[in-house]
């Protein structure tokens, strides 16, 4: 029989650090050492092989620096990483060879597909704009994974040497439009009962083509959690999304 890794949760009072503890917590061959939140040290996770972090994109480089220091891997889920963070963490890792990072914008396996059927659709359409729809409560717009499709989305359409979606609308109130991120329309709604949707909306002459993905419940995300909670150890430096633990 194998060891079971020892897993430490930041933010383990929040609505996704709740959800993580209890499915850690059933999971036999994980064992839940430490669950962190705001005000607690952070080194009462030094125990831990592997750190959960669902904070928030104020604190998250801080920790992430603290647990590549001190040798431990980490699986991160917090929103916030630009090219820019993403680079400064692997600016940390090569100084720790042996410690992983793996952050994913989300960890949901619907939403994962729906982020891979929106790459492949990209270029088959002249116009592509994305809606993500979250609970009132949470604190950033737009959303990681509307970001994270909007650049698979440039991305494949670049590649396929896509010319510029037609618009010729002209904003009468700044943020009509929805943000525009890497040329792509993203639209945030926020409104009590959701928890976290999003459409990604296809455009050609006479067709549409609509990808949605819904998480109904945070145990949604708990597959692709526990997937990369066992497998980020075999990952060393940083991996972005689970894609690969997939295929
Ligand atoms: N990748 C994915 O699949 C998913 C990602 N997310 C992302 O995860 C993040 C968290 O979301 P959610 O759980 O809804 O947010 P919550 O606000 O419910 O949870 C965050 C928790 O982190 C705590 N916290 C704040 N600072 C620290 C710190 N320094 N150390 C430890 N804990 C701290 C907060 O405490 P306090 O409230 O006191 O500030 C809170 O309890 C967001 O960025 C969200 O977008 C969410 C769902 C899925
Ligand atoms: O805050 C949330 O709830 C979620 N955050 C992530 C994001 O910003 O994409 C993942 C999922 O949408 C839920």
């Amino acid at each position: 029989m194998t060891d079971s890794i020892r897993v430490g949760v930041l933010g383990a009072r929040g609505r996704m650090g709740l959800e993580v503890c209890k499915a850690v917590d059933a999971a036999g061959d994980l064992e839940l050492v430490a669950m962190i939140d705001q005000g607690d040290e952070l080194f009462s996770g030094a125990d831990a092989q592997v750190l959960v972090d669902f904070t928030s994109p104020d604190v998250v480089m801080d920790n992430l620096r603290w647990a590549i220091e001190q040798g431990i891997s980490v699986v991160v889920g917090t929103t916030g990483f630009t090219e820019e963070r993403l680079e400064q963490v692997r600016g940390w890792l090569a100084a720790r060879p042996g410690v992983s990072v793996l952050i994913a914008p989300n960890f949901g396996i619907g939403a994962l597909l729906m982020m891979r059927f929106s790459a492949i659709a990209a270029k088959y359409f002249e116009s592509a704009e994305i809606i993500e729809q979250h609970h009132p409560r949470k604190f950033d717009a737009p959303s990681g994974t509307s970001q994270h499709t909007a650049r698979l989305i440039a991305e494949a359409r670049a590649a396929a040497g896509s010319p510029p979606m037609p618009d010729a609308t002209k904003e009468e109130l700044d943020g009509a439009r929805g943000a525009l991120v890497d040329g792509v329309r993203v639209h945030s709604v926020r409104a009590a009962g959701l928890v976290a949707h999003q459409e990604v909306l296809f455009g050609s002459a006479g067709e549409t083509l609509t990808i949605r993905h819904d998480s109904l419940d945070r145990v949604s995300f708990m597959p692709g959690v526990l997937l990369a909670v066992r497998n980020v150890r075999k990952l060393p430096g940083l991996t972005v999304g689970i894609d690969s633990l997939l295929d």
